[in-house]
């Protein structure tokens, strides 16, 4: 049978091996560094009825990646390229799958994994670490596959386990198409939330309605030229994205818990990579929020005055 690497064992990592193993499948971890020598408990996974699922899972590092059959990557954007670099014996013929939100990495991963088949998955699921190896199911959705090289369109039946383990889960030819409707979301509710340090559900009181409203009009019209003849409505995007602002809207969006503690943010996956195709199109809105985010983490890396450096 064969065994679903998970790089990544952060919240959707873990809850995504979670539901493969509770259907019989195969499931490993590739650890990063810190976890070296560390005694692995089992996973402790919260389902979403509120029940403990104890998971036992293979931990493996870098030097096991000749073994692998299939890889899952559940690290954050900015750690994608380092983490698959450590992963030097990589069969060429293993499946790549890159669940990271925002984009901008495919090429840089084709560049470096020329001969993999390489696949994107678009997941709707909704995870939270409490800490290391007890991780909360926190909502459901639907996921999308496809293929971001020609070797990639041979996996299409991956679908079929992912289906059985995660619920609705589709083939999209087109995935970049999927990735853009999901960064249509993210472009507008994480900068804002992460900003203004609020709950997702606050986006809709009504000192948010202007900025709100000119920030969906700016990202709608970037992502919908990058769409071209496959671009949604107006309308269509803006009840999609009040149904995510509505269904999630007593959590805090990713990048709000990211800044609040302290941790780099996917901004540059995610406003960056809409700032970079705006190509003429305005987008006040999302430089100024792009602008703050970024010097916030410039800040959070930097020494607060007067504390001491250490040796
Ligand atoms: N959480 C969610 O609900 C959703 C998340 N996503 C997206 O999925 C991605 C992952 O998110 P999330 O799970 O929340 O993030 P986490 O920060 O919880 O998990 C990321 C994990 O990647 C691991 N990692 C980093 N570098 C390496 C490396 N070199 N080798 C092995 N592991 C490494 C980290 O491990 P360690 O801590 O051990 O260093 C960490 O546990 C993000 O792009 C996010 O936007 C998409 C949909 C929903
Ligand atoms: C849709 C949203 C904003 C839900 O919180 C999300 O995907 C995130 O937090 O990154």
């Amino acid at each position: 049978m064969m065994e679903w690497t998970i790089l990544g064992a952060g919240a959707l990592g873990c809850v995504i091996a979670g539901q493969l193993h509770q259907k019989g499948e195969q499931v490993g971890f590739m650890l990063s560094e810190r976890h070296r020598g560390h005694f692995h408990p089992k996973l402790d996974l919260i389902t979403l009825s509120g029940s403990h699922q104890l998971i036992n899972s293979q931990p493996r590092f870098p030097e096991h990646s000749r073994k692998v059959e299939c890889l899952l990557v559940f690290t954050k954007a900015y750690n994608v390229l380092d983490a698959l670099k450590e992963l030097r014996h990589l069969p060429k013929s293993t499946p790549v799958i890159l669940f990271n939100n925002g984009m901008g990495l495919t090429e840089q991963v084709k560049a470096l994994l020329p001969d993999n088949p390489l696949l994107a998955g678009v997941c709707n699921h909704g995870a939270m670490k409490e800490q290391d190896w007890l991780v909360r199911h926190t909502g459901k959705g639907e996921t999308w596959l496809g293929p971001l090289n020609e070797a990639g369109k041979a996996w299409a039946h991956l679908v079929k386990p992912l289906a059985a383990a995660l619920g609705h889960t589709e083939w999209g030819d087109d995935i970049a198409l999927h990735q853009r409707r999901k960064l249509a979301v993210n472009a507008v509710m994480n900068p804002l939330t992460a900003c203004n340090n609020i709950s997702n559900g606050q986006l809709l009181e009504p000192r948010f309605s202007e900025v709100l409203e000119q920030l969906t009009d700016e990202v709608y019209q970037v992502i919908a030229r990058l769409d071209g003849n496959d671009a949604e409505t107006k309308e269509a995007y803006r009840r999609r994205l009040h149904q995510v602002i509505e269904q999630t809207a007593t959590n805090s969006s990713s990048m709000q818990q990211d800044l609040a503690c302290g941790r780099k943010t996917e901004i540059d996956y995610i406003s960056g990579y809409m700032l970079t195709h705006a190509d003429g199109l305005p987008v006040p809105v999302s430089q100024q929020l792009y602008d703050e985010i970024k010097k916030r983490e410039d800040s959070m890396q930097r020494p607060a005055p007067g504390a001491k450096r250490q040796a």
